[in-house]
C-alpha cells in the first residue's frame, strides 16, 4: 500500500499534473531488472555473448544491463560472482563517483554492497576501499558480496560513522554516501514497502543522514570528491539535506556533471520556505548560495527514465588532492607481518598450487610478489588474524581498534604444518593461475552436485572442457570453475574429488 501522505506530499512537491505522471508510474506493470557485470571476474564481451537474456544498457552505467525473463540470482555465474544483481536507478552515484584504480575510496554506508562490488570493480584491484556497514548481519552479506565477487582490496567494516571520521580524518580522495532513508523509492518495486513509512520517520532519516554526513565529510581530503545519495523522493531527506550540508560545510561546493539517461536537475523549489528562513536568518547570503548550489543535484524519476528513483549530489572539498601526503599517511598505522612459519606454510601451498612466473616471484619477511599466470598478482602484506591469513596492499591501515569482517584478500587457514586456502582465494583466482583445474559446464548436473556439496568422482563421463586437467590420478588442491570461471575448491585424491564448497554456501537446486 503507498501511504496516502506520501501521495499528497508529492502532490504538494510536483503539482497536479506531474503528480498524475509520477503516479501513474506506480500502476503500470513495468519494473526494471538490471544486473552488473563483474569486471574483475570475467571480460564483459565474453560473459554477454552467454547472457542471451541481457538487454539494452543502462545509460549510467557501461557495465549494467536491463533484463526480462530471466532469474539471474538463480544461476551458477550468481555464485561464481559474475554479476551483481542491481536496481539500474542505484547504479548511478558510482558513476558520478567516478572511482579509479590506486584511489583510497570510502563507501561508509555500504550493505548488501551492490555500490561496493561497483567500486571495486573500477579499481581493478589497486588502491584501498574501506567499506563500512553499521548493522552487523548486514555487514555479513556485505562480506560475503566482497568475497564472491573476487575482491582483493577491501576493509570490510562494521563501525559507526563517528568512530571512523576520528581514525579515518583527512585520509580519503572519495567517499560514497549512500544513506539509510525512507525508501520511498522502493514502493513501486516492493508492496510492502511502504508499510513503515511515516512523516516523523522522514524527519528522523533526515537528522540521520546530516549526522553522516558532517562525519563523513571529516574524512574526505581537501580536493576530494563526496556522492551523497538517497533512494527516496522527500526533499527533507534530499534538496534539504544538501543545503544544510552546504550549509555548515563552507569548504565544500556542489560540482556540475552531465546529466545522462534522463537524469534531471534536484528541485530546488521542493526546498520549503520554513526551512530556507531558518538559515536565512543567520546568514541570507550564505542561504541564498547554498540554494543556489542545491540545483546541481540530481534527480532519477521513476515516470522519467527507467529505474525505480534515486538522489544524488556531487560534492567537492575546497583544495587540491596532495598524492604526496595521503600516500605515505596510514591511520592507525600499517600491519603486522604474519610470523615466518605462518608464511613458509602459506610459501609450500603457492608452490604446490599456483601458476605464476617463477623467476620475479619473492617472498620476504611477510611480503610477497607473485604474478600468476592470468593477469592478477598475489603482491602484498600477508598477516595475520588469529589463525587466518590475509594478504593486504602494503599501505591498508591496520585493522586494530577497528571491528573487522574482512581486511583485505582472505587466504585461508593455518592448520599446523598444512594450508588450508579460503573460498575468498578461489573466486579470486582464474583458470590460468592454478596448475590443476576441473572445469563443469553451467547447465551440467555436475556443477549443481558440486554446490550442492557433493563429492565428485573423476571419471572420464564427466563432461571435460579445454579447463578441465584434473586426472584420475591427481592430488592435491584443484580449482572448480564453470564455463572457465572460478566457482570454489575441491581436493583431488584417490580419483576423488572431496569439497570444499563452503557449507553455509551449498544451494539445493
Ligand atoms: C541505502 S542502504 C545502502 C545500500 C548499499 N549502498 C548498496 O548499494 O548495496 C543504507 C545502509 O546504511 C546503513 N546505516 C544505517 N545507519 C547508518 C549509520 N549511522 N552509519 C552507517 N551506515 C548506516 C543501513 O543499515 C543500510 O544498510
Amino acid at each position: 500500500m503507498i501511504p496516502v501522505d506520501f501521495k499528497e506530499r508529492m502532490k504538494l512537491y510536483l503539482g497536479e499534473k506531474e503528480y498524475d505522471e509520477f503516479i501513474s508510474s506506480f500502476d503500470n506493470d513495468e519494473r526494471y531488472n538490471s544486473l552488473r557485470i563483474n569486471t574483475l571476474k570475467c571480460d564483459k564481451a565474453d560473459l554477454k555473448s552467454k547472457l542471451l537474456y541481457i538487454e539494452k544498457e543502462v545509460p549510467w552505467e557501461a557495465n549494467g544491463y536491463y533484463y526480462e525473463n530471466a532469474q539471474p540470482g538463480k544461476h551458477p555465474y550468481h555464485e561464481a560472482g559474475l554479476y551483481y544483481v542491481q536496481e539500474p536507478s542505484a547504479m548511478a552515484p558510482v558513476h558520478f563517483l567516478d572511482p579509479r584504480p590506486g584511489e583510497k575510496i570510502l563507501d561508509l554506508c555500504a550493505a548488501p554492497g551492490g555500490k561496493t562490488t561497483q567500486i571495486a570493480s573500477y579499481m581493478d584491484g589497486e588502491g584501498i576501499l574501506v567499506t563500512n556497514e553499521i548493522n552487523r548481519d548486514r555487514a555479513k552479506i556485505l562480506s560475503l558480496n566482497v568475497e564472491r565477487l573476487g575482491i582483493k582490496n577491501a576493509l570490510v567494516l562494521n563501525e559507526d560513522s563517528a568512530h571512523l571520521s576520528e581514525v579515518f580524518e583527512g585520509y580519503f580522495e572519495k567517499i560514497l554516501v549512500d544513506a539509510p532513508c525512507s525508501g520511498e523509492g522502493m514502493f513501486r518495486k516492493n508492496d510492502n514497502a511502504g508499510d513503515e513509512w511515516s512523516l516523523d520517520n522522514v524527519r528522523a532519516c533526515a537528522v540521520r543522514q546530516k549526522e553522516i554526513l558532517s562525519n563523513a565529510a571529516k574524512m574526505l581530503l581537501p580536493g576530494g570528491r563526496l556522492v551523497y545519495s538517497t533512494c527516496t523522493f522527500s526533499a527533507d531527506e534530499n534538496e534539504e539535506t544538501v543545503f544544510d550540508f552546504l550549509f555548515n560545510n563552507p569548504d565544500f561546493h556542489t560540482i556540475q556533471v552531465a546529466k545522462v539517461g534522463g537524469i534531471e536537475s534536484g528541485r530546488v523549489e521542493f526546498i520549503s520556505d520554513e526551512f530556507f528562513d531558518k538559515y536565512a536568518s543567520i546568514d541570507k547570503e550564505r542561504a541564498e548560495k547554498c540554494r543556489g548550489e542545491v540545483s546541481e543535484s540530481l534527480r532519477l524519476w521513476p515516470h522519467k527514465l527507467k529505474g525505480e528513483g534515486h538522489f544524488l549530489c556531487v560534492f567537492e572539498r575546497d583544495g587540491s588532492l596532495s598524492r604526496e601526503k595521503n600516500n605515505t599517511y596510514v591511520p592507525g598505522g600499517k600491519n603486522i607481518p604474519a610470523k615466518p612459519e605462518a608464511v613458509r606454510i602459506f610459501e609450500v601451498f603457492v608452490k604446490e598450487t599456483l601458476a605464476f612466473d617463477k623467476k620475479s616471484f619473492e617472498i620476504k619477511r611477510g611480503r610477497i610478489f607473485c604474478k600468476l599466470s592470468g593477469k592478477k598478482n598475489l603482491n602484498g602484506l600477508i598477516y595475520m588474524f588469529g589463525d587466518q591469513l590475509y594478504l593486504c596492499p602494503e599501505d591498508m591501515p591496520s585493522v586494530n581498534g577497528l571491528k573487522v569482517m574482512r581486511g583485505g584478500l582472505h587466504l585461508g587457514t593455518v592448520k599446523k604444518d598444512r594450508f588450508e586456502p579460503s573460498h575468498a582465494l578461489a573466486l579470486f583466482l582464474t583458470a590460468d593461475d592454478v596448475c590443476l583445474n576441473k572445469d563443469y559446464a553451467s547447465d551440467s548436473l555436475e556443477i549443481k552436485s558440486y554446490l550442492n556439496g557433493q563429492t565428485m568422482k573423476i571419471t572420464d563421463d564427466i563432461p571435460d572442457s579445454a579447463y578441465g586437467q584434473v586426472k584420475k590420478d591427481s592430488k592435491g588442491w584443484a580449482l572448480i570453475t564453470t564455463d572457465g570461471y572460478s566457482i570454489g575448491w575441491a581436493k583431488a585424491a584417490g580419483g576423488m574429488l572431496k569439497n570444499h564448497y563452503p557449507k553455509g554456501l551449498r544451494i539445493n537446486y
